[in-house]
């Protein structure tokens, strides 16, 4: 493990243009399982011993995701290139050598065989050898679930405020991604880590100390990769003539749909029925004996939900798109049931929205076994880190990386997830 330097508290600094000091750049791409996202991060040193401050940050993003190309990794990594000349167009020229460039891959990637990830990253790697930046080691890589929540949580925590030395008060996160969902805490009871299976504690050096973070990643229970599964079309043949039904879908609708470069016909049930009772049992299977309780998520510890949880708040009119806001799960059932019972009136917004509204409902309750009155600070993340400009957990890949290349000694903070 690398050593662990945190500031003894973690400020927020505000964004304001400096003219002065040291500009660093740094590329970070986030290859999720429903589009490749660049963020290109500015950041400036005003004097030699302190540490860099993120200036700006720019974002583009391409849909599908990579995990699309599973069979044309070629024509994948050109999305990649296409970014690339993003990056060009907002760096100086004369940075271009010393600025580095790395992509992590998310659960598309983890879904696919091993072969086709593999070609994937191979393509992407040899865009990056042709680009001018930095290609640090390892620069291409499939993230593992556990980083992935264990990020999201120092994410989180450190632009809410609430990394510093001999830090007990935290807040959990609750990602929903399209392939992978993932819950992250740090547990207030000892009978939380006991009783947890052994790989889902990650031990994380901060501040000289070890904390050990109840964390778990479910390949497949990502909110799109659910939708598959509750049609029965994970993994199925016969995509050609099989038409895939649901009752969480309006009965006249049929239609093709697409996913990680597969298409699959769906349709409601015509001459059956549809509404949330059905729904709610067709995607308990789903969840039920796969996601595990822990022990502590019935106290009264503070989740931030992002991702899709934000995505499908918004849509569903529970929250404010540009302020996010707090929401109780009980607040997600109500506006499912809604929802599913009015599935004319909600199709334009999406033909999918009872499905995925149950899903959160039956993630919640039956998955992690939320009370109804656990509250949830829904958030889009860019908007917990306004004040920064932190945009996605991008930045904290990247410190990663930044500290792998300049030891520790560059970043806000240095973190080692054992
Ligand atoms: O840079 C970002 N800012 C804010 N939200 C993002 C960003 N990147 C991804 N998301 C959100 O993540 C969700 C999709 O997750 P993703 O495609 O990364 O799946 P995965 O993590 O399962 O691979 C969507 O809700 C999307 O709005």
């Amino acid at each position: 493990c690398p050593p662990v330097s945190l500031p003894e508290e973690a400020e927020v600094q505000p964004s304001h243009p400096v003219t002065y000091g040291r500009t660093y750049y740094g590329i970070m791409f986030d290859a999720g399982s429903t589009g490749t996202r660049i963020h290109i991060y500015k950041f400036i040193q005003k004097d030699p011993v302190g540490l860099p401050v993120l200036d700006n940050e720019m974002y583009h993003a391409v849909k599908p995701g990579l995990s699309a190309y599973a069979d044309m990794p070629e024509t994948g990594a050109e999305t990649v290139r296409e970014l690339l000349r993003v990056a060009k167009k907002m760096i100086p020229k004369e940075e271009w050598w010393q600025t580095p460039v790395v992509l992590k891959a998310t659960a598309g990637l983890r879904l696919l065989p091993e072969e086709k990830a593999r070609a994937l990253l191979d393509e992407v790697k040899e865009v990056f050898d042709e680009s001018p930046f930095f290609v640090p080691n390892n620069s291409v890589t499939i993230m593992n679930g556990k980083n992935e929540g264990v990020l999201a949580w120092v994410t989180v925590n450190f632009l809410t405020g609430h990394l510093y030395v001999h830090t007990r008060k935290t807040v959990g996160i609750l990602d929903l991604g399209g392939g992978s969902t993932q819950i992250t805490f740090l547990p207030k009871s000892k009978k939380t880590v006991n009783t947890a299976p052994p790989n889902y504690i990650a031990h994380i050096d901060m501040f000289n100390g070890t904390y050990s973070l109840y964390t778990h990643s479910y390949l497949g229970n990502g909110l799109i990769a659910a939708r598959l599964a509750t049609l029965g079309a994970l993994g199925a043949d016969g995509l050609d003539w099989k038409v895939f039904t649901s009752s969480c879908l309006p009965k006249k609708y049929r239609d093709d749909w697409t996913f990680g470069g597969i298409t699959y016909k769906v349709s409601g049930i015509p001459d059956g029925f549809a509404g949330y009772k059905l729904c709610y049992y067709e995607v308990l299977r789903v969840v039920k004996g796969i996601v595990h309780q822990p022990f502590e998520v019935k106290g009264n510890s503070v989740f931030y939900a992002f991702s899709y949880y934000y995505d499908r708040a918004v849509e569903s009119g529970l929250i404010d798109g540009s302020r996010g806001g707090v929401v109780e799960v009980r607040d997600f059932k109500k506006r499912a049931k809604e929802v599913c019972n009015k599935m004319t009136k909600y199709r334009p917004i999406s033909p999918f929205l009872c499905m995925d509204m149950t899903y959160i409902t039956v993630l919640l309750k039956e998955g992690f076994g939320f009370k109804d009155s656990t509250v949830l600070q829904v958030e889009m993340l860019v908007v917990i880190g306004w004040k920064t400009g932190i945009g996605f957990i991008g930045v904290n890949h990247l410190v990663i990386e930044f500290n792998q290349v300049h030891e520790c000694s560059f970043m806000y903070l240095c973190l080692c997830v054992c």
